[in-house]
């Protein structure tokens, strides 16, 4: 696996530094709110494991799983939910993770489904972000690290479904993806 990797682009520490930046931040926003914290599986699955370690309040957590068609690395836009959330959000500061945004076609449909459940507020959580491949407009609270149009993998993070237990965030040797 190793052998695949170009560049570590974030190490465990750099990585671990920010989570608690985040969580303190998180803490600070939702003191005396009860907060729901959903997962977007299942490239967030790492991160939100740490987040919620850091973030020093009372909290529930539930998972969705969402994926856009394809295996490439491409996203084609249609989202598709694979599993639903096990609970209401109505009425509920909700807190949606996410490992990594990319066009913005999967929270921009995921922020559009949940809303429609009446939440009494909605965030969104990314580690990492890359805004010039947006192609729709999304209001991001909390962003860990903004990166360049780069193919990277690591940290929940996947390439056909490998390398997502790699403890830090990396790039991939082109010949891997192409
Ligand atoms: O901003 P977008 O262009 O919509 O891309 C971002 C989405 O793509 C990845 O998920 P993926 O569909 O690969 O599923 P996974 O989390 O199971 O790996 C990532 O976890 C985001 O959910
Ligand atoms: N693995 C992986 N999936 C993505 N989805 C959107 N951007 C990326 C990326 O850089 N790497």
């Amino acid at each position: 696996m190793k052998n695949d990797i170009k560049e570590v682009l974030y190490s465990e520490e750099i990585i671990l530094r920010k989570v608690i930046e985040l969580g303190e931040r998180i803490a600070n926003d939702y003191k005396g709110k009860e907060l729901l914290v959903i997962g977007v599986l299942k490239g967030a699955n790492v991160f939100m494991s740490d987040l919620i370690r850091k973030i020093d309040l009372p909290l529930q957590i539930d998972f969705i799983a969402a994926s856009s068609y394809g295996h490439s690395t491409e996203s084609s836009g249609i989202v598709k939910i694979i599993k639903d959330l096990d609970y209401s959000i109505e009425g509920k500061h909700i807190l949606i993770v996410e490992d990594i945004i990319d066009t913005g076609l999967t929270l921009k449909y995921l922020s559009e489904n949940f809303n429609s459940r009446g939440p009494k507020s909605l965030e969104i959580v990314t580690l990492l972000d890359k805004p010039d491949r947006r192609k729709v407009d999304l209001n991001v609270k909390y962003v860990g690290f903004k990166i360049p149009d780069e193919f990277i993998v690591g940290y929940g993070i996947d390439f056909a479904e490998k390398y997502r237990n790699l403890p830090y965030i990396a790039t991939l040797k082109k010949e891997v993806y192409i």
